[in-house]
């Protein structure tokens, strides 16, 4: 019988609603992955609803705990780490020396970074001394990023002048380290308006992939982070990264197809369950070059 692979999770935990952690553990289970969730925050809910309660978690609770799996012996099952949302620079270096930590014991876990940077556009609220770390620090040490185009432009410097222009911007953030770039969401002049489009950017090529873009109200948080849980757990559990693109756009989209039935705001996860397992839409990668 295959393993179920390991996957230790760091990143932010709402009590109410859906974001960070909230939104990727419960996904990435329904597919298949065990979740180890280290929760980098504990707020009350998103920082999108403008005010929240809650703590950032002290980061020397970070080694602490990665220590005290190792203590017991299953340090080494670990078979990927993902980082998303940070409550401080202090968290995203002891999370650097976990990821150093479990790659010493296992060489071959995987870890993806998600640079959760904070956006005057989009009301996402993250320290500015946590978007400078992830530039200067956190991209060196990843297999996976996962920006979106606000966080692209903040690592490229400048915006994008064209879809081509995306793609370079991406390819050039390859050479910083990652074996993969996964943008999870493109804006660009001459985009048409009624898509979706997302990146993926390898060593060995890059692909683009459009879905619908959905009407919502007031748009819906923690998609990203369903994104980049559901890529990394469709990658441990075997497929190729074009394959886990194409399943992560599906099954993300299923879930915005059943939170704009419902007319929510918050991402219904739990209703989409089996659509997330099994998506039944899909959406074709295809290969795009400079
Ligand atoms: N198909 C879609 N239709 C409408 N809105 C979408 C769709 N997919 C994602 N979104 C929204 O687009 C925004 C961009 O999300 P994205 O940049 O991927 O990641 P992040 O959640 O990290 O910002 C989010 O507000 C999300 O709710
Ligand atoms: C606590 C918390 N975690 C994570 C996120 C990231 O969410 P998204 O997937 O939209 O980037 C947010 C966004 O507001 C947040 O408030
Ligand atoms: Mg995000």
């Amino acid at each position: 019988m295959k393993r179920t692979p390991h996957l230790l999770a760091i990143q932010s935990h709402v009590v109410f609603g859906h974001a960070g952690n909230s939104a990727a553990v419960f996904p990435m289970q329904r597919v298949g992955v065990n979740v180890w969730p280290l929760n980098t925050v504990q707020f009350s809910n998103h920082t999108q609803y403008g005010q929240w309660a809650g703590e950032v978690l002290a980061p020397q609770q970070i080694p602490a705990l990665v220590e005290g799996i190792a203590a017991i012996g299953e340090l080494g099952n670990c078979d990927a780490v993902l980082s998303g949302y940070l409550g401080s620079a202090a968290q995203g270096r002891a999370i650097l020396s976990g990821v150093a930590r479990i790659k010493a014991i296992n060489p071959k876990a995987l870890y993806l970074c998600d640079p959760v940077m904070g956006h005057p556009e989009k009301g996402c609220i993250v320290p500015q001394e946590v978007s400078d770390f992830l530039l200067d620090e956190a991209a060196a040490m990843a297999d996976f990023l996962c920006p979106n185009q606000l966080e692209l432009d903040s690592f490229a410097g400048r915006k994008p002048q064209s879809l081509f222009d995306c793609l370079a911007m991406a390819k050039a953030l390859l050479a910083r380290g990652p074996k993969a770039v996964l943008v999870k969401h493109l804006d660009y002049p001459g985009k048409l308006p009624d898509g979706f489009e997302m990146l993926l950017v390898t060593e060995d090529g890059s692909w683009h992939l459009r879905r619908p873009l959905l009407a919502f109200p007031r748009q819906p948080v923690g998609v990203g982070d369903l994104t980049s849980g559901l890529f990394l757990a469709r990658v441990l559990l075997g497929d190729s990264l074009v394959a886990a693109f194409e399943f992560t756009a599906a099954a993300v989209h299923e879930v915005l197809l059943e939170t704009q039935a419902c007319a929510s705001y918050e991402l219904e996860l739990v209703r989409a369950q089996d659509r997330i397992a099994h998506p039944r839409v899909r959406f074709e990668a295809t290969p795009i070059s400079l």
